[in-house]
């Protein structure tokens, strides 16, 4: 391999390194990414944020007109500096791409299409057929092995695409939503061979998701992607559990409230009404007083009873992890109900189906919040 395209990162084992553009259309992706060997990174992101527009971008689907790919310290596309695109063609790439679709070969069986890879690789027959065999009998197929994909269930197919993958031994695995077309159960099943086979294979791995909790069961490290740009990334307890934005914390789904330190380490969120501040104490990092901080937590945190008769919500004493509201908005929530209030538009609360018809909840209706302290989580803003 020549030409000045070509540099070397640092070896053999550095893993996936991305920065780059890739554009549709009229819409770009602007990413800088590092997948080290062996590690999940998962990438979140809602509808239409660009989750497949980056994979097909490191897959080579898609030309970057800047930046770089890089898998194991060598470059599989780079932009010169005089605007020339320097590229390992698709074949040559070692890239392994699944989908939320397995696209198998239909006329093939099982067998057949995960020994596809290592014969199209040049090997023989024989020892093919043992390699996609070995494969099969890791994704607990190695029975079905000559059945069609249309004697397959979902969930089978799956399998068989993910075996067929590491069959041509992938130095990148790139999974797009593999979980979105199979029943919880055969998801829960996936997401456990998932979770061992890449660690190892020492293959890095980028998970495209839409599910928090595929970043959590799987991925150390999580990037949020929106409106094409990763705009939070880092160990995936850190990104879901204290999030940046609020655009973040809608996704993690937690509340992301944000204030000033009040001085008695708390933050000090004042009411949308602007009648009232409400204290959050909670565990974290000390907060400076006048200082912009935030907190955050569950909905399904804070308890939730009716408000005492003649309950103000104004007052000139800010109140400690306590607020009274007014519900101005009922949602349906996972097991219950959501509220907002118009006192706290951008806070939800969640209560249990059960409590939420002994509250008599309805728009109107007033009701005290109250929330522990290890329940939320503070922060400094830098
Ligand atoms: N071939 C195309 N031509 C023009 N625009 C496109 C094309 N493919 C995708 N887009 C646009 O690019 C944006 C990102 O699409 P992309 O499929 O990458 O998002 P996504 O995060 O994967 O979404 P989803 O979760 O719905 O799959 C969208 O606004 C989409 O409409």
């Amino acid at each position: 391999m020549t030409g000045s395209g070509a540099s070397t990162g640092a070896g053999a084992s550095a893993g996936l390194e991305a920065a780059f553009t890739a554009t549709v259309g009229s819409f770009t992706v602007e990413a800088e990414l590092a997948v080290a060997p062996g590690e999940i990174v998962a990438v979140l992101g809602p509808n239409g944020a660009g989750k497949s527009t980056l994979l097909a971008a490191i897959a080579g689907h898609l030309a970057p007109p800047t930046g770089f790919v890089r898998v194991g310290g060598r470059d599989l596309a780079r932009r010169r500096s005089d605007g020339s695109l320097w590229e390992v063609p698709l074949e040559r790439r070692r890239v392994g791409l699944l989908g939320q679709q397995p696209l198998l070969f239909p006329h093939l069986s099982a067998l057949e299409n995960v020994a596809f890879g290592p014969r199209a690789q040049g090997g023989h027959a024989a020892a093919s057929r043992r390699t996609a065999l070995r494969r099969l009998e890791e994704v607990g197929l190695a029975d079905l092995a000559e059945r069609r994909p249309a004697e397959l269930s979902g969930g089978q197919q799956q399998r068989v695409a993910i075996a067929r993958a590491l069959a041509a031994r992938p130095e990148l695995l790139l999974l797009d939503e593999p979980f979105a077309s199979l029943d919880v159960q055969t998801a829960s099943d996936m997401r456990r061979l998932i979770a061992t086979l890449p660690g190892d294979e020492r293959i890095p791995t980028l998970l495209v998701t839409h599910d928090p909790l595929d970043a959590i069961v799987l991925a150390r490290r999580a990037a949020i992607l929106h409106d094409g740009r990763i705009v939070q990334q880092g160990a995936t307890a850190e990104v879901l559990g204290h999030p940046a934005t609020p655009f973040v914390a809608a996704l993690a789904g937690v509340n992301l409230a944000a204030g000033v330190g009040s001085g008695d380490d708390g933050v000090a969120i004042t009411a949308a009404t602007g009648d009232s501040v409400l204290v959050l104490r909670g565990v974290g990092e000390r907060l400076v007083a006048g200082r912009a901080a935030t907190a955050v937590f569950s909905p399904a945190s804070v308890h939730v009873r009716p408000a005492a008769e003649g309950a103000a919500a104004a007052s000139a004493e800010p109140s400690v992890n306590r607020w009274i509201g007014t519900v101005a908005l009922l949602r349906p929530a996972p097991g219950g109900v959501r509220i907002m209030t118009a006192e706290h538009p951008d806070l939800a609360v969640d209560v249990p189906s059960a409590a939420a018809v002994s509250l008599d909840l309805a728009p109107g209706a007033r009701l005290a919040f109250t929330i522990t302290a290890t329940d939320v989580s503070v922060r400094v803003i830098a």
